[in-house]
């Protein structure tokens, strides 16, 4: 059984105050398959610009969460179905968007778990900007590559290592 958020929370003040876990501020939709999900995070900071996402979901994930920084923009999508595909096929657990996505019906069937702002039917510029592993803040918190993201009914949970019982 994956870990509940609120368990977690109510189990880890301390780290909460030190900083080690982070709760996403309740910005994002639910969309994919699995509303529960969890993994290491690889981390990309975009904008309107989707090129490293489908290179980061060419690799193996490994259970690994994506988690895309992409400014909040409200302009176009980074993420559709055949990146969903790609994402569920190479063994991704799950995705993070802070910016829209599309093929919402699509992504629904896959078996990954997807948050995003919000969808928009546009697809983003394909010249390839933009940075992979590096530190991003989204939803009011810091995410470093390599961190845990734990994702449940009732939010977006972000600790330095993996969470155990
Ligand atoms: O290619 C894109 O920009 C995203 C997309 O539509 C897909 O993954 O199907």
């Amino acid at each position: 059984m994956p870990l509940a958020t609120a368990e977690v929370c109510d189990a880890n003040a301390q780290s909460i105050t030190n900083g080690e876990l982070r709760a996403l501020h309740p910005i994002f939709k639910i969309y994919g398959r699995r509303p529960v999900f969890a993994g290491p995070i690889a981390t990309v900071k975009i904008f309107e610009d989707n090129v490293l996402v489908r290179e980061l979901l060419q690799e193996k994930g490994h259970g690994r969460v994506l988690v895309i920084d992409g400014g909040g923009s409200m302009r176009c999508a980074l993420l559709g179905g055949n990146l969903a595909q790609l994402a569920q096929n190479n063994g991704w657990a799950g995705i993070v968007v802070n910016g829209c996505i599309r093929d919402v019906d699509e992504i629904n069937g896959c078996d990954i778990g997807v948050r995003a702002l919000n969808s928009h039917p546009m697809k983003s510029n394909k010249k390839g900007v933009g940075e992979k592993h590096v530190a991003v803040a989204i939803a009011g918190a810091r995410i470093c590559d390599g961190e845990w993201l734990h994702a449940d009914s009732d939010g977006i949970l972000i600790s330095t290592t993996e969470l155990t019982v």
